[in-house]
Formats: C-alpha cells, structure tokens, sequence
C-alpha cells in the first residue's frame, strides 16, 4: 500500500490563503481548517532553541500529584499537600535540577467555579500545579465510562463492545464526545501557560490520547512528547474502535512517541502501516514514521522505579516495626504475596485457583505456605468490579476451608504504603499473574524492597518472582519464573519451584533483578525520554509548517526551508526559455487519479501526451511502478513516449 502521508500535498499547493504566526501564546480562535499558511517567519527560522537545562517542561497528566481532602469548615477550600510518590513527581529526578516545571491537570474533588479562581493561584504558587476543571457530569462520562469501561479494557486487548451479556452494543458516540471535550479542556490549559518556542510539553497516558491534535492544531511547533503507560493492542483489536482513525492521527502530532515495550510499539507501528497507509523506518537507532513532511519518533523506553524513595521507605521506622510483627505473625511460614488493584484485569482469583493446586498436588506445603493478597481499592465502577471482588472473596473463603486453615489471607482495601514495603520485605516469593498490564511496577518494588529488607539485614539477599508473560515487565525481568496466567497447573508448578529452589538460586535471581532495577529507575527513564523530545524536535524551527483538515483529523504539514510552491508562470517562462526538455511524469496519482477505479488513461491524458511528444524539443517518459505489459498496452497510441516501467527494470526508449 502507497504512503499516504504526503497525498494531500496537491490540495495544499491549491490553496493560497495567508495568516500570521499562529505560535502566538494566547492565540484568538482559528479557523477550524487551516488551508495553507506560512507559519514560521523568516525571523523565527533563525532563532536556535533556548538551553535544554533551563527549558521549562509541561507534565500533564490526568491527576495532579497532589493528595487531596474536603474543605473543613470555616474554610471554603479544600487542602491540598504534594504527593511525592506520584510518578509525576518521581520522574523530575530524571530532569535537568534547574528546569522550571509546571504540572497540568485535574484533582478529584467538584469546586464551584467561583472558587476555581483562587485554588489555580494556590495551587500554582505553592506547587506548580495548574488545574483544569473539567465539570463533574462530563468527567464522569470522560473517566469513569469511556476511559475505564471502553478504553482502557480494549487497549488491555478487552473488547467491551461485545461484552454486554446480550451481544454486541453500539459504540456510545457520548461517551467518545465527552472525551473529545475533556481532551479539548486540558488543550486550552496546556495553551494557556506554554511557550511553544521554547517549552518541553510531556504528556502522559491513555485519558489523553487526543491531545495532542488539539495542541499543534493551536500551535504548530509545539514540541510534544507522549508517553503511554497502558499496553497497545494488536491491530485486530484496536481498529474496533470507531475513532480509530482520530485517535492514531492525534498520537502522530506528537513528536515523540513512547512505549513500555517493543510489541506494545510494534502494534502502533501496525495499526498506522494497516488504518492510515504509513510506513516506518529505523533512523540512528529509533523508529521515526515520516507523516506528512514531519518525522515521528517511537521509543520504547519501560519505567522504572525511584530507588532512593523505596529505599527510605525500607529504612523507616513505620515499616520496620510492621515487618517485626509480620515475622511474629507468619513465623515458621512461607509468605507468597500478590498486591494488585482489584480490577478484572489483575488475575487475583487466578492466583488463588493456582495456590489451591499448589496445595493439593504437594500436602506438605499445607500450614506451612501462606499466601497473603493485597487488594487496593477499585479504581473503576460497574457490575464487573462488584463481580471479581465477591469471586475473589468467595474463592479465598472456600480454599481456607477446604484446607483448614488461612492459606490465603486476602487484605481488601487500602493499606499504607509502608505498610506494603513490609509486606515485601517478609516475602518469599511475589506473584504478579495478571491477564494484561502495562507494566506493573510491582516486581521492582518488591526486588528493592528486599533489598533493604530489615527481615534479611545481615543474611544474603534474596528473592523470587513469578510474572505472567501478559505484562510489560515480563521481558525486562531476566531472573523471573514466567507463566501462563490462565494455566492453573503452570502458575502452580512456578509457585512451587519458587519454593523449593536452592537459596544460591534465590539470591542469584535477585541480584540479577536489582541490577536492572536500580539501573533502569525511573530517572534513568525520563531522562532519556526528555534527551529524545529534545532530539525529536530540534529541526522544528528550519521547517515551515502548514496545517491541513477538519477537527481531529488535522494535521500540520511541514516542509523544508527551501520547499517552494512551484508557480505555473514560472514553469511556462522556463518552458518557453528552454530548447532541449526532458519530461518525466509518475503514473498514478499525477496522470490518474489516486481514488480512480479505472486506471486506464482517459483520451484527454493520452492527447496532452501526444501533443508534448509532437514537440520535437522534448523528451517525454512515464516513469511508474507498474507492469510494462499494461503500460505498454495503454500508451500505444504514444508512440513517442518513452516508458519505464517497474520502477525502471524495463524501459522503452
Ligand atoms: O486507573 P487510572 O486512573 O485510569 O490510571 C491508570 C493506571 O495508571 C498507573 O498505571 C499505569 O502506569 C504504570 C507505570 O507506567 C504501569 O506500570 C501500569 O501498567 C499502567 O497501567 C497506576 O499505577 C494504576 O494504578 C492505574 O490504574
Ligand atoms: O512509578 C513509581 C511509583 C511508585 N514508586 C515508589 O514505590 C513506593 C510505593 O508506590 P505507590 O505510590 O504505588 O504506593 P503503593 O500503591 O505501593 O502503596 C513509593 O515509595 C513510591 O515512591 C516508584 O518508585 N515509582
């Protein structure tokens, strides 16, 4: 299939129409089509980018990281305190210390617009948090219906379209407005406070894929970099989705690209190469997609986590006194753990279904194993959450029954998170057994918490991990037992070979997983996520930019600095001029329409020829990738028109 990205450059060249630098800060309302413009001023072109280390970076995301509460009277305002575990704030590690940073976003808690006002000062003044306020019916229609019950299932490989119990559902068109809408507030924020010139804009995740279309329709150079932390499908389950189209063009106004893994990038590349004709290059050791004269990178880059946080929440006297219980508690024991969201995705009573197997086909490991389930709150609603949560209740009370005693201890709710690092640190072995997921930050923080286990002080280091193959650490996590989530008997058997290894092995998989843990932390991650934003939009201010198309399937087109619309009076002078011509026309698409049908040339095609040929000034070919046979048989009546056919294999002169 032919590249379609530069197709519309002939309706471009159509078009003359002029405005000034849409750049601008606080641009007025433009048009919803921009035909053709010259962006950039001559000036402008010159302008090298200011330096990289005092470059302010936009991190937008769909939370602020901030904790929030109600106000309690007799303030009117909530109170609000920085969250320093959100990965929001964990990843200005990796950026250069002296850049200015402004976070963009919402918080979860209804304001009544008059007070909308004061928080925004409040919240940029003492944390560089700008708030969008997306207003509470349609939030709830962006979030918690299209985002968690459509979107996020289908990029874990879900189809909740057919899922409804009485057979496929249409698609909710509201739903897809309200996160079109949601999408076009956070624009407007990102527009109010960016300086396209100059700013870093990184945005994060699946609630704002559409984004950036609404960013460069506004601002056309702006440097844009996307980070999806959720898997992407395969290109069989992506383009069920109807907005398909939109939502692959709005990750191409990006500059950058980034993904957890190299399959969840190989289906992007897929579903652009399949649903938009694009194809993709390997250039200086990154995939680029060239889309209308810009180049895309696509980076697959996993995060990681913050070591020196876990470190100092290994070390802190709230966990360490936790852990002392923990070992009082399940002394002479085997503790396995899971700590899950509890979500459909996450596998929990799979897990349970495999530690029930464990138990029956070895009754040694009865008492002595235990198998303790952390589940944090819901993070979505609907029928199929209240479904897994009794399912997972209900296995936990029927497995400890059948065998007498708690062999699964199931913690419903949230549990600090010191708490959890003590959890870690006691345990044997972590399971992560989820039937799809991003990336799931939980092998590494159970790796580092072991380290620094207050449980193992003076003793070697040690610890297990048996991951599903259906998640993005899976592949980075060298030293793991990988299983099948889904087969029972497998999850069963790594369970207990996690068990029974020689502690050598134990202590040998774990240092390899500290190794790469604590190299590959999450400022290793957004340093080079940053370094390759920068990289991918270095060139932006040598190109000239046109934008092109309606609402989400806009586009900007950039071009060179020394790409000129060809003028027809300039040719017909130079025609003229010139007594020796050499004319060499492309088939399709220049003397056939692209959508034509028929592609046999028209009489009027084969006259113009004939008469450019009757010139005798002039040497005419077609030049074309198609078959010398048909060309032949079409161009018989030229016979003084030269053909290379096949892209030049064959040539009649
Ligand atoms: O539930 P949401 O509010 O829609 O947020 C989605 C999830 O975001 C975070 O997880 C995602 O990012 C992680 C780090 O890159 C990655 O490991 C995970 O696979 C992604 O889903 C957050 O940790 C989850 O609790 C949220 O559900
Ligand atoms: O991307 C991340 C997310 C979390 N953490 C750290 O891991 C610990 C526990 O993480 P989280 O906020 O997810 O809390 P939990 O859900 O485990 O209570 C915290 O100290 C975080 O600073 C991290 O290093 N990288």
């Amino acid at each position: 299939m032919p590249s379609r990205s530069c197709s519309n450059l002939l309706d471009l060249a159509e078009s003359s129409s002029d405005y000034t630098d849409p750049t601008r800060l606080h641009s007025p309302r433009l048009p919803r089509v921009m035909t053709l413009s010259n962006v950039l001023s001559d000036d402008s072109l010159e302008s090298p980018p200011s330096s990289p280390s005092l470059t302010r970076r936009i991190i937008v995301s769909h939370r602020l990281p901030l904790r929030v509460s109600p106000p309690v009277p007799p303030s009117r305002l909530p109170s609000f305190s920085l969250d320093p575990d959100s990965i929001s704030i964990l990843l200005l590690s990796g950026l250069p210390e002296k850049a200015p940073v402004l976070h963009v976003g919402t918080f979860p808690l209804f304001v009544s617009p008059d007070l909308q006002e004061e928080i925004a000062e409040l919240l940029l003044s003492r944390f560089n948090c700008v708030p969008v306020f997306v207003p509470p019916e349609t939030h709830s229609l962006f979030y918690h219906s299209f985002c968690k019950r459509h979107l996020w299932p289908l990029l874990h490989s879900q189809l909740p379209l057919a899922v409804s119990g009485s057979g496929p559902t249409p698609f909710p068109t509201n739903l897809w407005r309200a996160y079109v809408s949601a999408n076009k507030l956070f624009a407007d924020k990102v527009l109010e406070i960016t300086n396209p010139e100059d700013d870093l804009v990184w945005i994060h995740d699946y609630h704002l894929m559409a984004l950036p279309t609404f960013l460069r329709r506004r601002s056309p150079r702006i440097k844009l970099g996307f980070f999806l932390h959720s898997p992407f499908p395969s290109s069989e389950i992506f383009k069920t989705l109807p907005s398909r189209e939109d939502l692959l063009r709005a990750l191409l106004n990006a500059d950058l690209v980034g993904f957890h893994t190299f399959d969840y990038a190989r289906h992007f590349l897929s579903c652009c190469s399949r649903l938009l004709g694009l194809d993709y290059a390997s250039k200086r050791g990154h995939l680029a997609i060239e889309y209308y004269g810009r180049t895309v990178t696509v980076k697959i880059l996993p995060t990681g986590i913050h070591v020196g946080r876990l470190h100092s929440n290994a070390e802190s006297s709230e966990t360490k006194s936790k852990v002392s219980e923990l070992v009082d508690r399940y002394y002479g024991k085997i503790v396995l753990l899971g700590i899950d969201d509890m979500d459909v995705l996450k596998g929990i009573g799979l897990k349970f279904l495999a530690m029930e197997r464990l138990l029956e086909d070895h009754p040694s490991l009865r008492d002595k194993v235990v198998f303790v389930q952390i589940a944090n709150p819901a993070r979505s609603q609907g029928t199929d959450i209240q479904h897994v949560q009794d399912q997972t209740h209900s296995l936990a009370t029927r497995i400890n029954a059948r065998f007498g005693y708690e062999a699964i201890v199931l913690i419903d709710g949230p549990v600090p998170t010191l708490e959890k690092a003590a959890y870690y640190a006691v345990a044997e072995c972590c399971v992560v057994n989820c039937i799809r997921d991003g990336l799931n930050l939980v092998p590494y923080k159970y790796t580092a918490c072991r380290q620094w286990s207050p449980a193992l002080e003076s003793k070697p280091k040690k610890s297990v991990i048996v991951v599903s193959e259906f998640i993005g650490c899976s592949p980075s996590l060298s030293g793991a037992i990988r299983v099948n989530p889904w087969n029972v008997d497998d999850v069963a058997e790594a369970l207990n070979l996690a068990i029974t290894m020689p502690e050598s092995e134990k202590q040998l998989r774990h240092d390899k997983h500290y190794k790469y843990v604590s190299s590959h932390d999450i400022a290793y991650w957004a340093r080079s996520f940053d370094q390759d934003l920068q990289r991918a939009c270095k060139d932006h201010y040598l190109k000239r930019c046109w934008g092109i198309g309606f609402g989400l399937s806009f586009k900007v087109v950039a071009l060179g600095p020394n790409f000129r619309k060809l003028s027809v009076e300039h040719i017909s002078s130079a025609y003229r001029r010139t007594s020796s011509r050499l004319i060499l026309l492309d088939y399709d698409g220049t003397m056939m329409p692209q959508t034509s049908i028929s592609k046999t040339p028209s009489d009027e095609v084969i006259s113009v020829l004939n008469s450019l040929c009757a010139d005798p000034k002039n040497v005419v070919f077609v030049v074309s990738g198609r078959g010398k046979d048909s060309l032949s048989k079409w161009f018989a009546s030229c016979d003084k028109l030269g053909i290379s056919a096949e892209h030049g294999y064959f040539t009649r002169e």
